[in-house]
C-alpha cells in the first residue's frame, strides 16, 4: 500500500488535500521553503502557509501557488497541518503559539516537528511527531520522562503523547502508541544534510491531507508515516544516483518521480 493518491475526474484542489503549514521563522526562513516545496511535490491540492512576511516572500518566490496568511489570521480550510520546522520554541511569540495550539486542537492530523514538539501533547487529533535523537531526548525531558535505553525512547514518547513518533536517523524508527514499530533504513546516507527533515515534514503533511480520514487509526497512521519515510528515502536515492552530493531541495525535486514510481508499482 502506497498511501498515495492520484487525482481522478471527480477530484479538485480541495479533495486532493489542503495542507496547512506553520513553519519557518526569521531565523530559519528556508525551512518553510523546503516543507512547502515538499508538500506541493508530493501532490497536495493546495498548500496554505502561515508565517512572517519575510518567510512568505521567500516561499512565494519559489512556489507562487502557495496561499499565504499572516500569523494572526485564523486557520481555516485545512485537512492536515505541518508544524514547527525551522522554529525555536524559545523564540516563539504569542501569535505563533496561539496558531500552533489552534492547529493542534483542530482535530485535523498534524505533523509536529522541531520547534513545535514541546506543544505536541496539546493535540486533539492524530499526530505524527518527527524528532531527531536530540529532539527526542528533549521532548522526553520536557515531559519529565527519564529513559536510559535509547531504543525505548521513541516508544516512551509515543505512549506519553498518544502520537506516532518518527525518530529520524540513518535508520528511522516509526513507533505507534502501544509499541508497534517499524524501522526504515535510509537507502542513501546523502540524506545527512541540512533541511532534509524539513522536506520529510512537508511530504508527510501532504500524505496526511490526502488521507485524513485514514489517519484516525493509530496503526494506519504509523503505516502512512512509514510509507512517507520510504518515499523520502527513494527521492533522496534518485537525487543522489551515482553517489552525487545532494541538497534538501534536490530531495524535494525528486519527490514527483518517487511518487509516480510508487503509484505505478
Ligand atoms: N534551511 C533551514 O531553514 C533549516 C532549518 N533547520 C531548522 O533549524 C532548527 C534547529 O535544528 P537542529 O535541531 O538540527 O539544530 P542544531 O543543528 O543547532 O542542533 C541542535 C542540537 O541537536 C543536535 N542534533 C542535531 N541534529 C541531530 C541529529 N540528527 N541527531 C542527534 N542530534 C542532533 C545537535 O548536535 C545540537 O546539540 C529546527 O527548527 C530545524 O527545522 C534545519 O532543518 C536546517 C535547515
Ligand atoms: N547518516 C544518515 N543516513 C541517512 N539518513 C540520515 C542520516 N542522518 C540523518 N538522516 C536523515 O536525514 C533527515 C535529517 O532530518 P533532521 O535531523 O530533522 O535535519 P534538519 O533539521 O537539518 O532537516 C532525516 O530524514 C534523517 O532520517
Amino acid at each position: 500500500m502506497t498511501w498515495l493518491r492520484a487525482p481522478g475526474a471527480e477530484d479538485d484542489k480541495r479533495s486532493m488535500g489542503v495542507v496547512g503549514v506553520v513553519t519557518g521563522s526569521e531565523r530559519y526562513p528556508g525551512a518553510a521553503v523546503l516543507g512547502v516545496e515538499a508538500a506541493w511535490r508530493t501532490g497536495a491540492g493546495m498548500v496554505r502557509l502561515w508565517a512572517p512576511r519575510r518567510v512568505q516572500d521567500l516561499v512565494l518566490a519559489r512556489r507562487p501557488e502557495t496561499v499565504c496568511h499572516a500569523l494572526d489570521e485564523a486557520p481555516a480550510d485545512v485537512r492536515a497541518w505541518v508544524l514547527g520546522s525551522g522554529q525555536d520554541a524559545r523564540e516563539r511569540g504569542p501569535a505563533l503559539r496561539s496558531l500552533l495550539l489552534e492547529a493542534l486542537g483542530s482535530g485535523a492530523p498534524c505533523v509536529v516537528d522541531a520547534g513545535a514538539l514541546d506543544l505536541a501533547a496539546r493535540h486533539a487529533g492524530p499526530v505524527v511527531a518527527t524528532p531527531h535523537a536530540a529532539e527526542l531526548r528533549r521532548s522526553l525531558a520536557g515531559l519529565g520522562i527519564d529513559e536510559d535505553d535509547e531504543r525505548m525512547r521513541a516508544a516512551r514518547l509515543a505512549d506519553a503523547l498518544g502520537a506516532v513518533v518518527v525518530e529520524k536517523g540513518a535508520a528511522t524508527r516509526v513507533v505507534a502508541p502501544g509499541g508497534r514499530s517499524a524501522t526504515v533504513q535510509a537507502p542513501t546516507h546523502r540524506l545527512a544534510t541540512a533541511g532534509t527533515g524539513d522536506v520529510l515534514a512537508g511530504l508527510l503533511g501532504a500524505m496526511l491531507a490526502a488521507r485524513a480520514d485514514d489517519a484516525a487509526d493509530p496503526a494506519t497512521l504509523a503505516r502512512i508515516a512509514a510509507a512517507g519515510v520510504e518515499l523520502h528515502g527513494e527521492a533522496a536515492a534518485a537525487a543522489a544516483a551515482g553517489g552525487r552530493p545532494i541538497t534538501a531541495l534536490d530531495v524535494a525535486e525528486h519527490l514527483p518521480g518517487a511518487v509516480a514510481a510508487r503509484l505505478s508499482r
